[in-house]
């Protein structure tokens, strides 16, 4: 789930530098765009600029990566230290944009910018992107840096390999990276074979760069890719592209004036650094990219025929940034559908229930939460009311219409992470320290209902929220994911490839056991290595069989029973989302595979099949 940043700015320097006052233009809304896509990823983040006007011995390509805590600031420090620095050392030269363009380092004409959230290879700087391919001829410089995780990374592999390559690395940016390289040195080589004669080579070099034609490149590179992605790339001579695969499951907005072309991971984004309506702001096309021409010219063109589109859900439950006006309300009626079931719970006993929410992202579907709950009550007080007809006194009627429901901050978070991204090694203990509690709001015996965005190992609630709830002396704590049981590994971009890390996996195993059919785990493992040999297309999720004999409420039960520790006193119960009121709240974003194990692309029904031959050996690895 990285975040991707591209501007390109389409007039000369010297026009940014009169409007706005800056040459730096570029540097400072990459900037914006980054910081505000911090969300989408902790483990790194990476700037690339291109300088357009530069002679030939000057370095036209900046690049700077970090893998340090808080990625974005340390490199912008890093960059703007360099820039106040030359300016500093060179303070006749204000107003010489010509010279800052050859001299400074990252101001440029094309900027890219990533952050990073690892889903393929470990969290070194190697693997932090943009990604560098370089060349000596400038139009044979690749920068890559993309949103996405590719389920056959191993066959592309492959593929190189065959080719006669010897790729230095298996993670899945560098083989993208080189697919795509392969077929741009193809290209120039062809084109340089039809100019051949005509000109010299010197001459030849600005022809070939003209030539290029990034959508053939991008047609024959992404013909094997599996798996979801918004991949984003410059060339060093000064064209660019971004890609969204053809089910739509990674995401990517763009907006162009003639100033500028800005193309982010999220809308709100664009929105704020650029100072934009929504209107303005585009969806770019499942199966389509954005490309621009070092000419200036902006093109959408089709790459790959669309598939059904299928994009993440999760992107809305949790991902992305709450401020996206269509995600905040999608979250808020998340909130709202899941409230029969909470009202059900506490059997209808709003006075003696306090509601929560565990920050942060969980906050927005606890308004909806909110809103249902006092919408419950008015109803009640209606009928009280009415009940009550002429015969209630004024006094009567103030204390119907004077309750309220019990809405609380209870949880606090003391640290400014997502500690679902946070890498696997060090996140229970995290987990563990970074919540508190307020004191003095729940009365011993009253329920707690607190609302998350979505329970998928359970480490948050075990180690941390239903614990120190629990000092608050509870009768019942009830735990509402907005989003649905988390049953199946994803494989597009978000790290939860492992099936024995689901809370909701083990609690479907356990159960199994209990009631004497563990068999049936046998019996899956069976067809699972059955079935490896078949092509991707030919196989069959068998991993929705351990579900099979349970309904969601029964597993929903085993996950409480494996929350209380024993040290817990509280009655606990979670509450999920039902798949029917996850697609209500977000119709737009069908993607839902974690959840039901429907795959929009044959690599993913691969990917469950190996993560469970994974689980029943016994293996801790991705399985892509
Ligand atoms: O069941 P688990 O495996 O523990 O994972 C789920 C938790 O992880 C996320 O919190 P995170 O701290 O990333 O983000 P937030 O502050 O944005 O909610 C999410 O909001 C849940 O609280
Ligand atoms: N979440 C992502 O988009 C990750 C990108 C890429 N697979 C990496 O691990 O670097």
């Amino acid at each position: 789930m990285c975040g991707i940043a591209m501007v390109r700015l389409l007039k000369p320097l010297e026009y940014y530098k009169e409007k706005y006052g800056t040459a730096f233009y570029g540097v400072n809304k990459m900037y914006l765009l980054m910081e505000k896509q911090h969300n989408r990823g902790q483990d790194g983040a990476g700037f690339a600029s291109i300088k357009f006007n530069v002679n030939p011995g000057s370095r036209y390509i900046s690049r700077i990566r970090s893998n340090k805590q808080q990625p974005i600031q340390h490199i912008f420090k890093k960059i703007n230290n360099r820039i106040s620095d030359t300016m500093e050392a060179n303070s006749d030269k204000k107003n010489d944009i010509a010279w800052q363009e050859e001299n400074i380092p990252f101001i440029g004409n094309l900027f890219l910018g990533h952050t990073r959230y690892g889903t393929s290879g470990g969290n070194s700087i190697e693997n932090v992107h943009p990604f560098l391919r370089q060349s000596n001829w400038r139009h044979k410089n690749l920068i890559v840096a993309g949103n996405f995780n590719m389920t056959n990374n191993g066959q592309l592999l492959d593929e190189l390999i065959e080719l006669g390559q010897h790729p230095k690395e298996s993670t899945d940016t560098v083989t993208v990276m080189e697919k795509i390289g392969h077929f741009l040195d193809d290209q120039v080589e062809s084109i340089y074979q039809g100019v051949k004669g005509k000109y010299t080579k010197k001459e030849a070099s600005p022809i070939i760069a003209e030539k290029v034609d990034l959508v053939d490149i991008l047609k024959r590179a992404t013909r094997s890719f599996d798996g979801g992605y918004a991949m984003a790339g410059l060339l060093g001579h000064g064209d660019a592209f971004v890609m969204r695969d053809p089910s739509g499951i990674r995401p990517a907005f763009y907006y162009k004036d003639d100033e500028v072309l800005v193309v982010a991971s999220e809308r709100p984004v664009i929105q704020t650094a650029f100072n934009l309506k929504m209107e303005k702001v585009q969806e770019l096309e499942p199966g389509h990219a954005i490309i621009a021409k070092k000419s200036g010219k902006v093109s959408i063109e089709k790459i790959l025929e669309p598939l059904e589109k299928k994009a993440c859900s999760f992107e809305r439950i949790y991902f992305s940034r709450g401020s996206d006006a269509d995600i905040y309300q999608e979250r808020k009626d998340l909130g709202v559908r899941v409230f029969p079931q909470i009202i059900e719970s506490i059997n209808g006993d709003l006075e003696n229930t306090v509601f929560s929410y565990i920050p942060n992202t969980a906050e927005t579907s606890y308004y909806g939460m909110f809103e249902a709950a006092e919408d419950f009550l008015n109803q009640q007080k209606t009928e009280k009311i009415l009940a009550g007809g002429k015969n209630l006194s004024a006094e009567e009627v103030s204390t119907i219409l004077s309750q309220r429901p019990r809405f609380e901050k209870l949880a606090i978070k003391d640290a400014k992470l997502r500690t679902f991204i946070t890498a696997d090694d060090s996140r229970d203990d995290l987990v563990a320290h970074v919540y508190d509690i307020t004191y003095g709001v729940v009365k011993k015996d009253d329920n707690i209902v607190i609302i998350d965005d979505s329970i998928v190992r359970g480490t948050t609630l075990k180690k941390s929220i239903i614990k120190i709830l629990d000092r608050t002396q509870p009768k019942k704590i009830i735990v509402v994911s907005s989003a649905p049981q988390i049953r199946y590994p994803d494989c597009y971009g978000i790290d939860m490839a492992k099936l024995g890390d689901f809370i909701a996996f083990r609690a479907a195993v356990e159960l199994l056991k209990e009631t004497g059919q563990y068999q049936i785990v046998t019996d899956v493992y069976n067809k699972c290595i059955k079935q490896r040999s078949k092509n991707d297309a030919g196989i069959v999720n068998f991993v929705k069989e351990i579900y099979k004999p349970f309904t969601p409420e029964v597993i929903s039960a085993k996950i409480s029973e494996m929350l209380k520790t024993s040290e817990i006193n509280a009655d606990v119960e979670i509450i999920f989302q039902t798949i029917e009121g996850l697609h209500k709240a977000c119709p737009n974003h069908s993607g839902d595979w974690y959840f039901t194990g429907d795959y929009p692309t044959d690599g993913g029904k691969r990917v469950v099949n190996e993560a469970f031959i994974n689980f029943y050996e016994g293996n801790n690895k991705r399985a892509y």
